[in-house]
């Protein structure tokens, strides 16, 4: 199905999602339906097992939807050729099995595969945007470094700068503050929120950090028990959702901060 909107990256309509297996489906969240424009960053929320990298999944066509539509640039994702989809999506997870043997700019190089010939040689363009991402994520002084040798914070900066090399208008991650401690969790959502606002692309990321998603991105969507609330912060605010996110003996959503909080 063709969806004419200008700038909207990324849609869904009426996706159920989950696991099948032979003849019968585990359905993990249904009816989810949304809508991501450019220059939008928008974090997925939820506990434990609520589903954030299984719509990930599907979103990244890892996964099938169960049911309904996943549209990225006004085109369902299953008409999509994977070298077209390669243009258009790139995909971060923080567990990924990727070589650190390599330099840091030699990794954000393999982020222009999908324009460069089967050898991988890179014409000025590619090395361009190469140095582009670097300048974008501020890594020039780990440029150099074998990926062995950075922090995990640092590498998880060098997987968002090969991102941005590949030139997709939409970028999804999975947990990327992983491993980070508070003020590198902080960073990295503030600096996701500043390349959406210079590049115009959307991202979408699954994160543990509540507070700090509500502070800075553009619209959440919330997976609890099966259902999915999407909206800005303010407007899910308002819908009560966050009331009864966490069970509430534990941790309450105090409205004057806008933040959850232990429950005293
Ligand atoms: N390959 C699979 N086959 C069947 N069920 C699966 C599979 N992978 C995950 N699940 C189930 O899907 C549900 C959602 O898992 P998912 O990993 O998407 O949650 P999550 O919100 O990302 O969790 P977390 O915050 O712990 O990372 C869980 O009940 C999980 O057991």
């Amino acid at each position: 199905m063709e969806n004419k909107s200008s700038n909207s990256i990324l849609k869904t309509s009426g996706l159920s999602i989950g696991y099948s297996e032979r003849s019968t489906s585990k359905i993990i969240a249904e009816n989810i339906d949304f809508e991501i424009d450019e220059n939008e960053l928008t974090a997925v929320i939820g506990v434990n097992g609520a589903g954030k990298s299984t719509l990930l999944k599907t979103l990244s066509r890892s996964l099938e939807p169960l049911k309904g539509e996943v549209i990225v640039n006004n085109k369902n994702i299953s008409n999509i050729s994977s070298e077209e989809l390669s243009k258009q999506l790139s995909l971060v997870l923080t567990e990924q099995h990727v070589s650190r043997n390599l330099s840091a700019r030699e990794l954000i190089a393999l982020g222009r595969q999908p324009y460069t010939n089967w050898i991988g040689k890179l014409d000025r363009e590619d090395k361009e945007a190469v140095q582009n991402a670097i300048e974008l994520v501020n890594i020039k002084e780990l440029a150099n470094a074998k990926c062995y040798e950075i922090s995990d914070g640092q590498f998880q900066k060098v997987l968002i700068a090969r991102a941005i090399a590949q030139d997709t208008s939409l970028i999804i991650l999975d947990e990327p503050t992983t491993h980070l401690d508070i003020y590198h969790k902080a960073f990295m959502l503030k600096l996701l929120k500043q390349l959406t606002e210079k590049t115009g692309k959307a991202i979408i990321f699954a994160t543990h950090e509540i507070n700090l998603a509500i502070q800075l991105c553009d619209k959440l969507i919330i997976l609890k028990e099966g259902s999915s609330f999407t909206g800005t912060p303010n407007e899910l605010m308002a819908s009560g959702v966050f009331d009864s996110l966490f069970p509430s003996e534990l941790i309450t959503f105090d409205r004057q901060s806008a933040s959850f909080r232990i429950s005293s």
